[in-house]
């Protein structure tokens, strides 16, 4: 066989190695980060905005109130203005900050926050800048006696730095009063006055739409999940959202903790012993790492056979691993939990309730438990029942609704505008209507619209509609990777029948019900970058099951308290169909009174379907008086469906809104 010619050689290989700068890497794989198409990129640049917004204002202690304006500029291309009145950023820190990638304050540290990596805001200015070489723009003001500055940068993707383009690389300030606002104008930015606080900028390619993933959802779901924002949203066609907090008080401050040492993988525990001090091993394990009291670290050292005297950096490799492996056998408290800040079962119920429109709503926070050394706590909330709001809509609204939808086919407007609606209940509306499945709801004359709207008001979308989870991660609201997440993997394997709901094997279970699962960690355990997913670690699953179970069993009792007075009503209209007849019939026979005979058997018809009467307060206590009380516990809430608001998925105007708060 004749020799094979070699085609490079080391040399000329080593030609071509060079060092890869962060942004170069995140510029080309920006799937990773959450870029992958223009709908997806919109919603992560506004989300990595917000969640920076609502990081920072709970760092400082200031009640979040959050501006969010999402604006077309040319086909595909949209301008994007996120403003909070949080503590302002230090001149110095902008440009990083916007202009750098793996720049940030929270990667180094143990506490429960929304951003962990330092990526998030830079990588969104970065993909603006690429798509429509439009720089990021920043108006930060850190106190009522200083000036705001602002600064127009863009990355310098080669060597991962910002590059200053106003005020010749020096950013601007902005002076006070009119000349100031004019400058802002000019330069065709916003900026809602306040004494403190950021707003960021970003042009970029960009698709706009509503429904699932879309950033209406994000902030609808943000706002379920953090009662304590306010939130004012300008969408792509001038509709404007306010989300009005309903809790006054900011969550606890979030403490940080250090590492647990069953967290730390010995690869970590080599760097940190190469990278620490030149202490004792004894004083490094007490000092590094949370829970090793000086007797823990002394049986550390002595299972390990290192004398607790060794100076770290003196330490050889199979010593270091002798004493991770005395770790893994040594009994260590757990973590201490109280730097977890749940939500709450109260605020939880508050926030599904602002939101959310259903009859029955429950909400369970566990106890804190441990994953890899982590301390998380989850906690569960469920919406149930309420008109569904295909049957809210009056015709005017539905004309509205018509006319303002950029969806194709009638079933496709029937999903996207009303929330929680499935795909089954679509068809159904649709089949009922007679329309065409093709058929462009824009342009459905007066008659097809008529049909459409008895449709609506004919079909029980409740028959067959699916369980609708919303999942949280220390707050922030996870939209995609759904079926990759724990959360989902342990909602189809709980058992719902018997809480009242029909489920195929292995499927999520029917019924008009919203499920919220939040897990708050120090660090949450991401399936990937990109933060969609939660993996599947049995003791986060552990803790969602119970969850589950704990609400799932509310609603049982609910159900079924409810279904009894529901047979008990209709026994009783049966009785009192023929009561009327049955007591002339007895008077012929035994001449007795038929009137008295007639109030005398509606008593006895009453007495014997007394379950028809049955009320419940909103916590779904009786209110008679009964030992038989159906006792549903402290967090749960219930609703006169006559009271709600429907779930469309449109656009409140602020006016609008006004007018409901006064009505
Ligand atoms: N609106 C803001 N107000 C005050 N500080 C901010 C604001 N936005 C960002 N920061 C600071 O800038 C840093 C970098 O933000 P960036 O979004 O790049 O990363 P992150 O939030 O730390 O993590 P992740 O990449 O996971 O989102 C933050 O850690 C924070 O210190």
């Amino acid at each position: 066989m004749a020799p094979t010619s070699r085609r490079s050689d080391a040399t000329k290989m080593a030609a071509a190695q060079k060092e890869i700068s962060v942004s170069e890497f995140f510029s080309k794989n920006r799937h990773l980060l959450g870029f992958d198409n223009p709908r997806k990129a919109l919603l992560t640049t506004v989300k990595e905005a917000v969640d920076n917004s609502l990081d920072a204002c709970e760092e400082a202690g200031i009640l979040p109130e959050i501006w969010v304006h999402i604006e077309p500029t040319s086909p595909g291309k949209y301008k994007v203005g996120i403003q909070d009145n949080g503590p302002g950023i230090l001149k110095k820190q902008i440009p990083l900050i916007f202009g750098k990638l793996l720049y940030g304050s929270k990667f180094h540290r143990l506490r429960q926050s929304r951003g962990q990596q330092g990526i998030g805001i830079s990588a969104a200015g970065m993909y603006g800048v690429q798509t429509t070489g439009k720089p990021v723009k920043i108006v930060s003001k850190v106190s009522v006696r200083k000036p705001a500055h602002y600064y127009e940068i863009q990355i310098d993707t080669k060597r991962n730095l910002p590059k200053i383009l106003n005020g010749k690389g020096d950013g601007v300030d902005i002076p006070p009063g009119e000349k100031g606002v004019k400058y802002i104008e000019q330069h065709g930015i916003e900026w809602v006055p306040q004494d403190h606080g950021t707003r960021v900028t970003i042009e970029l390619e960009a698709k706009y739409v509503r429904g699932r993933g879309s950033v209406d959802e994000y902030l609808e779901q943000t706002a379920i999940a953090n009662p304590h924002i306010t939130l004012h949203y300008i969408d792509a066609e001038d509709y404007q959202y306010d989300y009005l907090r309903s809790a006054e008080q900011l969550p606890p401050e979030a403490k940080e903790i250090k590492p647990h040492p069953y967290g730390v993988e010995i690869g970590r525990l080599a760097t940190m012993l190469e990278e620490g001090d030149a202490s004792s091993v004894s004083e490094f394990f007490r000092t590094k790492f949370s829970r090793v009291t000086p007797a823990i670290a002394k049986k550390l050292c002595e299972t390990a056979k290192v004398s607790s005297r060794t100076n770290t950096h003196k330490l050889e490799r199979p010593q270091i691993e002798k004493l991770y492996d005395a770790i893994q056998s040594t009994r260590i408290s757990p973590p201490a939990t109280d730097c977890i800040c749940p939500i709450g079962e109260d605020l939880i119920l508050r926030g599904l309730h602002h939101v959310v429109p259903a009859e029955f709503y429950a909400a369970a926070t566990r106890p804190p438990a441990v994953y890899r050394g982590n301390p998380f706590v989850v906690e569960v909330g469920l919406a149930y029942g309420g008109t569904a709001p295909t049957q809210n809509v009056t015709a005017d609204l539905l004309l509205e609704l018509l006319e303002e939808t950029d969806t194709r086919t009638v079933r496709q407007f029937l999903i996207n505008t009303f929330n929680g609606l499935g795909a089954d209940a679509a068809d159904r509306i649709v089949k009922e209507s007679g329309l065409k499945t093709r058929q462009t709801p824009g342009k459905l004359k007066p008659k097809e619209r008529e049909k459409l709207f008895h449709a609506m008001k004919n079909v029980n979308v409740a028959e067959g509609q699916q369980m609708d989870i919303l999942r949280f991660a220390n707050r922030v609201p996870l939209q995609f990777q759904q079926a990759a997440c724990a959360v989902t993997q342990t909602v189809t394997s709980t058992n719902w029948r018997g809480y009242g709901l029909s489920q195929s094997r292995g499927a999520l279970p029917k019924g008009p019900v919203r499920l919220m699962v939040h897990i708050a960690s120090v660090w949450v355990p991401f399936t990937s970058e990109s933060k969609e997913a939660i993996a599947a670690y049995p003791e986060i699953q552990k803790e969602i099951r119970l969850g589950l179970q704990s609400v799932g069993r509310k609603l049982g009792m609910f159900l079924r308290r409810r279904q009894k007075a529901k047979q008990q009503t209709d026994r009783r209209e049966v009785f009192m169909r023929y009561l009327k007849e049955v007591a002339g019939a007895v008077s012929v026979i035994n001449a007795a009174e038929q009137r008295e005979l007639y109030d005398q058997l509606i008593t006895v018809a009453k007495k014997h379907t007394a379950d028809a009467d049955v009320k419940m307060d909103d916590r779904g206590k009786k209110i008679v008086d009964d030992p038989t009380q159906l006792d549903l516990g402290e967090n749960v809430l219930i609703v006169d469906p006559a009271h709600h608001q429907a779930a469309i998925n449109r656009v409140i105007t602020a006016p609008e809104a006004a007018e409901e708060t006064s009505a």
